[in-house]
């Protein structure tokens, strides 16, 4: 277990676990009791959202975007020992697990994978493939862009912040590095929510790692460390266990959850009426109407 990396996701927030008795509502309807933000290992929150900010406006120049990217990922290696300590971490990683002489070339998808695959590819002196959602790839090299052509059978290592149930590898990323004439040979990620990914990646010949899996031992650690309480480590434990059992069971223990979710408005209610829609949790249609 990588200790160092857990107390960072604590520290930074980019694991959030909720106050007893208050889940969180995910975007589905369904509600938990945390959430994983792995990009915010860039230092902070705040500094993770600019980020993202800027590159929502960089991307749309691809020839100019990664040298755009890299000089920020750069500048922040420098200000934030948790990002760095993050970085040196996939690195060497990579230099123990991963054979570097047998990697061509380091890639990472639109958007939140160049957080991470950047400055891998910099500190392992390998070109790096700029893979975006709109299926098209461009190849950075030494500081400048060209549009990625038959790369003949080169072997990548893709690096990303988090899997979970690696759809964005099924849809775009595995398709367009063999596109491009190259193989996808393994994926490296901060953090593996173990839901899956793993999985599917077997099936697209693509070999799995993840410096930190989300288990119980996870949790346990932020316990100990005081990072979260008993009471969340119960909540997070019942819910590992059974996801939907001991959401369904919290709900019928606290029918004004629903109630106050439903009355609040915005986002919340609205995922709430989902809840309630798709009865995921087998409440019976009259629950907190
Ligand atoms: O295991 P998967 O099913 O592929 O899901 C994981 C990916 O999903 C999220 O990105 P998202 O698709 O939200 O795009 P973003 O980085 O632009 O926010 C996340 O940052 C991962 O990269």
């Amino acid at each position: 277990m990588n200790s160092q990396l857990i107390s960072y996701l604590f520290e930074t927030r980019a694991i959030r676990v909720c106050p007893k008795d208050s889940p969180f509502w995910y975007t589905s309807g369904k509600i938990g009791p945390y959430y994983i933000n792995t990009h915010f290992l860039f230092g902070s929150e705040e500094e993770a959202n600019r980020f993202l900010e800027r590159i929502d406006s960089l991307k749309e120049d691809k020839m100019a975007c990664s040298g755009a990217l890299h000089q920020i990922v750069r500048e922040q290696y420098q200000k934030s020992p948790i990002y760095k300590g993050t970085i040196d971490a996939l690195t060497a990683y990579i230099r123990e697990y991963l054979d570097p002489e047998a990697i061509d070339y380091i890639s990472g998808g639109e958007r939140r994978d160049w957080f991470f695959s950047l400055l891998v590819a910099e500190h392992l002196e390998k070109p790096h493939i700029t893979l975006f959602k709109d299926m098209d790839a461009v190849v950075y090299e030494n500081g400048s862009s060209r549009d990625a052509a038959d790369l003949k059978g080169a072997t990548v290592l893709h690096v990303a912040d988090l899997i979970t149930s690696a759809s964005s590898y099924e849809r775009a990323w595995v398709p367009i590095i063999h596109k491009i004439g190259a193989r996808m040979k393994h994926s490296l990620v901060v953090v593996d929510r173990l839901q899956g990914g793993a999985e599917v990646l077997g099936r697209l010949g693509v070999t799995s790692h993840a410096l930190v899996s989300i288990d119980r031992g996870v949790f346990e650690e932020a316990c100990r460390k005081h990072y979260i309480g008993r009471d969340q480590l119960q909540m997070v434990l019942d819910y590992m266990e059974d996801p939907d059992g001991s959401m369904r069971s919290f709900l019928m223990e606290h029918p004004e959850f629903l109630t106050h979710a439903l009355n609040s408005g915005g986002k919340t209610a609205e995922r709430a009426k989902l809840l309630i829609e798709n009865d995921f949790y087998k409440l019976g249609m009259e629950q907190g109407k």
